[in-house]
């Protein structure tokens, strides 16, 4: 773990269940690849998991069991680590390639800035040469305008142990944001390509489907229905994500699919067992045996889960690569504090409007004071934002330059159409943040301006009673030391997922989920009395904007890309930054 990082605290165990074949799964690490210092149940670090996986390959070896790692992308922007640096990723690249991972692939953040996809095509595919697959992806050459797959779009290759011939995919959800360097392929197109027809009928003991995809998703679905047309009993594992939750599920009795979180607050572990080489039975259906864990990723965890200490468990390697992150980090200067935040404000724990809501102090303070265009400021105005623009929970204390890109790391500008009639202007919020989408030329899914976590989750979760202590009937259950039956519960996932309700590897108390809106919206500089102005300026963030037109278009609105100027000059994340700068006392 990094120096200053919070210790973690005991809770009781479920152990992991080894098969023939097994997994440890990322996904979503959007550069959190220090861990989460405040948070305990998190706070292991990039090299701490470079030490797990060594211990847990040894295992895998001794025991004559195989061993893959899968990481399934948006591996960038999310944290200072990755953000704070110019150009962006400055150190990433070398700490993010110090873990041995056999299947990698990428996800929409590796793509939104021309930048970052140039960065994946020269650093991190050639990091992870043999095992980086992008079954859907194309990259364009700036120099020469060449189109090329991003990397090899599947591989074949057999594992060390259980000799199993496994074919593996690696896919991109259909991303429609992505620069102009890059081309997504819808699978459902891909799917028909002659070079996937001809890898799902090669002969393989599994197929392996990683991929920035939830795992209920339609993309899955149809590449699960085209291989197993093909391969009536052949095992198919999905690997999942996008979604930032954890979840499992199966698409048929010899098919399992996992979905390991975000932010490395989860390392997921899944096992296959039963007769995987196909000679060891032809044609035969026999019972596979999936197992899941959602592991928190914290050393305590990590210490029970290898039978290590804290003496026998960071391996020179592992405590090379937290050195490296404590000298990036240290370069970049993250703990520098901007001010002290008078308290915790929520994204998702709290209810929305609510005094501890991030999305209400958003409205009410922040909102109102930067966005101000000098030449315009009397002008009356709707603000715009967008809640998936809001990416962590703000915790009481220092508010440091990792909080500002762990909060808000996109590039995202305030922009605004003038003179908008106020009748048609107020009426775009309600559009905004209705069910389903917005008919345009492109579907546009409305969900996909809020908070990742909406996509899976449709209606707030409430744990009414919070269990005081860790005396269970839950059969897994395992004390974390000798003689310590009860441990109070610290608070945490409470994952129910298809499989069941006993996938998370630490027993916790739960956490509420309130669902939000797509968008907020702050008034300013309204009449505080009299009639409504005849005419405001609609302020919204750039990322919104296709949504923002199509909402004017169906009231009545002619509006194009044309008349979307900029308002502030600045990204919202550095305005955000001063707000706090000058509103916040400087030391907590
Ligand atoms: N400039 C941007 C880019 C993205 N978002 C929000 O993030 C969501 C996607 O997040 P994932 O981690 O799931 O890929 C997207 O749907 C937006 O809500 C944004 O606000 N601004």
């Amino acid at each position: 773990a990094q120096p200053g990082a919070v210790q973690p605290v005991p809770g009781p165990m479920r152990d992991l269940v080894w098969g023939k074949l097994n997994f440890l799964h990322t996904t979503d690490t959007h550069g959190w690849h220090a861990g989460h210092l405040q948070e305990s149940q998190y706070s292991a670090d990039w090299g701490d998991y470079v030490s797990f996986a060594e211990h847990m390959r040894k295992r895998a070896d001794d025991n004559g069991v195989d061993l893959l790692l899968v990481d399934t992308g948006d591996r960038v922007e999310g944290n200072g680590l990755y953000d704070a640096s110019s150009p962006k990723g400055k150190y990433y690249y070398d700490i993010f390639r110090q873990q041995h991972i056999d299947i990698i692939c990428t996800g929409n953040h590796e793509l939104y800035q021309a930048a970052t996809a140039d960065g994946e095509h020269l650093r991190t595919v050639p990091n992870f040469k043999d095992n980086y697959i992008a079954s859907n992806l194309d990259y364009i050459d700036p120099r020469t305008g060449e189109r090329m797959p991003m990397a090899q779009r599947y591989r074949k290759f057999q594992t060390k142990h259980q000799k199993l011939d496994i074919v593996a995919f690696g896919f991109l959800f259909d991303f429609t944001g992505n620069a102009n360097n890059t081309v997504v392929q819808p699978v459902r197109q891909t799917i028909k390509e002659t070079w996937f027809q001809h890898a799902i009928r090669e002969k393989t003991d599994l197929f392996v489907v990683i991929g920035h995809v939830g795992v209920r998703m339609q993309e899955f679905q149809d590449i699960f229905r085209a291989i197993r047309d093909q391969n009536p009993a052949t095992p198919i594992l999905f690997f999942g994500g996008h979604v930032h939750i954890r979840d499992a599920t199966a698409y048929d009795s010899r098919s399992f699919a996992l979905a390991s979180g975000r932010y490395l607050e989860t390392i997921g572990w899944m096992s296959v067992d039963g007769d995987l080489k196909s000679t060891e039975a032809p044609q035969a259906k026999t019972a596979l045996r999936f197992n899941r864990r959602y592991i928190d990723n914290n050393l305590l965890g990590m210490y029970h889960h290898t039978g290590l200490d804290s003496k026998t468990f960071p391996t020179e390697h592992g405590r090379n690569v937290s050195a490296m992150i404590a000298k990036a980090r240290d370069a970049l200067d993250l703990d520098y504090a901007f001010g002290c935040s008078p308290k915790t404000y929520w994204m998702t724990r709290t209810p929305y409007p609510g005094e501890d809501s991030i999305y209400s102090w958003l409205e009410e303070e922040v909102l109102p004071d930067i966005a101000v265009n000098e030449s315009r400021k009397d002008k009356p105005r709707l603000v715009i934002a967008n809640t998936g623009a809001i990416r962590f929970d703000i915790f009481k204390g220092a508010f440091t330059r990792d909080t500002t890109y762990i909060v808000s790391p996109f590039l995202s500008v305030l922009a605004y159409i003038p003179d908008v009639p106020y009748a048609m202007a107020k009426k775009v919020i309600r559009l905004l943040n209705g069910a389903g989408q917005i008919m345009g030329p492109e579907l546009m899914d409305n969900r996909f301006m809020a908070i990742p976590e909406q996509l899976a989750i449709h209606e707030s979760i409430i744990h009414h009673q919070v269990p005081e202590s860790g005396a269970h009937s839950d059969a897994q259950q395992k004390p974390l030391a000798d003689g310590q039956d009860r441990i109070p519960l610290t608070e945490g996932y409470t994952t129910r997922d298809d499989i069941g309700s006993d996938g998370d590897d630490t027993i916790h108390a739960g956490i509420n989920f309130y669902m939000v809106p797509n968008c907020i919206q702050a008034e300013v500089a309204f009449p505080s009395s009299g009639d409504p102005p005849e005419t405001v300026d609609l302020v919204f963030l750039d990322f919104i904007t296709p949504w923002v037109l199509m909402a004017l278009r169906l009231n009545g609105g002619d509006y194009h890309r044309d008349d979307v100027q900029l308002y502030v000059e600045g990204t919202f994340t550095e305005l955000m930054a001063g707000w706090i700068e000058k509103n916040w006392p400087r030391r907590c």
